[in-house]
């Protein structure tokens, strides 16, 4: 099929992880060119055709129609802080400089977790946390955690995703003080109607990848009619500016966005002129999508012939089967 991008000519990549989030160690994608510069299509390998193809049409929207407009020049973000000890946690923040840490928690004991919010508190006297239990709690170990932490924390800013369901949300969201922020509950175009309408959460966390791009991403977040933080999939530099491109178009924006993830990765696809690392708490809104540097293609090119076959597979089919518009 003859389409704007040359397919054949995307660059697979393989960057490792700092420390293991989300269950991943390397982070895979793959970068694609077009008329209007590069895309990253990174869903996670786990994710079938269909989930993946509004990765894909992120990636398609990036380097063919571009961004839509900004209304502000500078996004502020948040830390992120996987499930790691006390003292690394502390580092990590300390040296992120941003005035708002997100924390993961219940991906082991309450008593780590409590640790670590203690640890993050100590290093952000001033600032506000959140944290993300990713769906991790039934509603009465929520109920139960939920204070626990937002004491550990000398106040929480909101809990993002306590339990896996919109029903459990809503039921969490009525026994505890602390704001609850729905992430997974948001991850196609007809779940934000049923957040709102449930009653099941404060805050909406949009995500521009895999929500199929900035343009429905932006329909998303009007749908949903709650306040809205702009979070990564944790892309390379190529893939954020997605995301940066959506936190500068939203009409209002009261929260810093979950954008500061470049760290988590040992390494990058831009040079650090171009890089999406924050300054000061603070990313720009990029424009355009900024270019690869082909050193750092060639550093991070994906070796294993087994993965760079299945990447090439999977971008096939979804192209081949008319699951995009390319
Ligand atoms: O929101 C952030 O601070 C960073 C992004 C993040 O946490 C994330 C990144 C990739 C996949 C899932 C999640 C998540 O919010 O759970
Ligand atoms: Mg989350």
């Amino acid at each position: 099929m003859k389409t704007m991008i040359d397919f054949g000519q995307a660059r697979v990549y393989a960057i490792p992880m700092v420390t293991r989030f989300r269950g991943i160690d390397v982070r895979e994608g793959v970068l694609i060119e077009g008329p209007a510069g590069w895309g990253d299509f990174c869903a996670f390998p786990e994710y079938d055709d269909r989930e993946a193809a509004s990765w894909l049409t992120t990636a398609i929207e990036a380097c063919t129609v571009g961004w839509p407009d900004p209304v502000r020049g500078r996004i502020p973000v948040n830390a992120t802080v996987p499930a790691v000890g006390p003292d690394l946690a502390h580092r990590m923040v300390t040296t992120s400089g941003c005035a708002t840490v997100k924390v993961k928690v219940a991906d082991g004991p309450l008593a780590e977790d409590i640790e670590r919010l203690e640890a993050v508190r100590d290093a952000l006297p001033h600032g506000q946390i959140r944290v993300d239990a990713n769906g991790a709690w039934d509603v009465p170990a929520a109920v139960a955690a939920i204070p626990l932490l937002d004491r550990a924390a000398s106040g929480l800013e909101y809990v993002e995703q306590p339990c896996p369901t919109v029903d459990e949300l809503a039921q969490v969201r009525r026994k505890v003080d602390v704001r609850i922020a729905a992430d997974e509950s948001i991850r196609r175009a007809e779940d934000p109607m049923t957040v709102a309408v449930a009653g099941a959460a404060d805050i909406a966390v949009i995500k521009a990848t895999p929500l199929g791009g900035v343009r429905r991403a932006l329909r998303v977040a009007e749908a949903c009619g709650l306040p809205c933080v702009v979070s990564s999939a944790l892309e390379t530099s190529v893939g954020l500016s997605a995301g940066l491109a959506l936190a500068g178009a939203l009409p209002e924006l009261d929260f810093a966005c979950g954008l500061g993830t470049l760290s988590l990765l040992d390494g990058d696809v831009v040079g650090p002129t171009r890089a999406l690392t924050p300054v000061d708490g603070y990313l720009p809104v990029a424009p355009v999508t900024p270019t690869p540097d082909p050193a750092l293609l060639d550093r991070y090119e994906l070796r294993d012939p087994d993965r760079v076959l299945w990447w090439r597979d999977r971008l096939a089919r979804l192209v081949e089967q008319g699951r995009v518009l390319a």
